[in-house]
């Protein structure tokens, strides 16, 4: 039998579902913001938006982009000016959260997959 998965709710439902998503959203907010080199960049981003960030990166990466449908991610961190590193981070505070909510290792690698191809946009470079 066939068992791939390639919708968005399978992705949920192999990490834990609801609770497992909430519990990883947590984790990674800390970190994000505990980590000195990315904090800055959400200095002016109220609480809501933040979380709100925090959601919609973990939908994409478990849906991957089309689970988004707003502002392009191009447009919407070109004020920001990041770097590389800085998405790399991020990408890696996810892992972190990941594993510490006990997903495993192949799950965590296939979720950064769906991350990685949007780093041109997210830093700016050119296409
Ligand atoms: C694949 C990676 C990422 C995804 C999917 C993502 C997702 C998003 C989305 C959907 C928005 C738009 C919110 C809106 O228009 O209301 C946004 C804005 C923003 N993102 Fe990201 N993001 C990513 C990476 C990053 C990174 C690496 C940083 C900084 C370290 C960052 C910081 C921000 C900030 C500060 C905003 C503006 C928030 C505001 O003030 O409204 N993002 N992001």
């Amino acid at each position: 039998m066939d068992n791939t998965r390639d919708t968005t709710a399978s992705l949920y439902e192999t990490i834990g579902g609801a609770p497992a998503v909430s519990t990883v959203v947590d984790l990674f907010y800390d970190k994000v913001l505990a980590d000195e080199t990315l904090a800055p960049h959400f200095r002016d981003t109220d609480l809501v938006a933040l979380k709100a960030h925090q959601r919609t990166f973990i939908t994409v990466a478990l849906g991957g982009p089309a689970a988004y449908k707003g502002r392009p991610l191009r447009e919407a961190h070109a004020q920001l000016s990041l770097k590389g590193e800085d998405f790399d981070r991020v990408v890696t505070h996810l892992a972190g959260s990941l594993a510490e909510a006990g997903v495993p290792e192949s799950t965590i690698a296939e979720i950064a997959g769906h991350l990685v191809p949007l780093k041109p946009e997210v830093t700016g470079a050119p296409r």
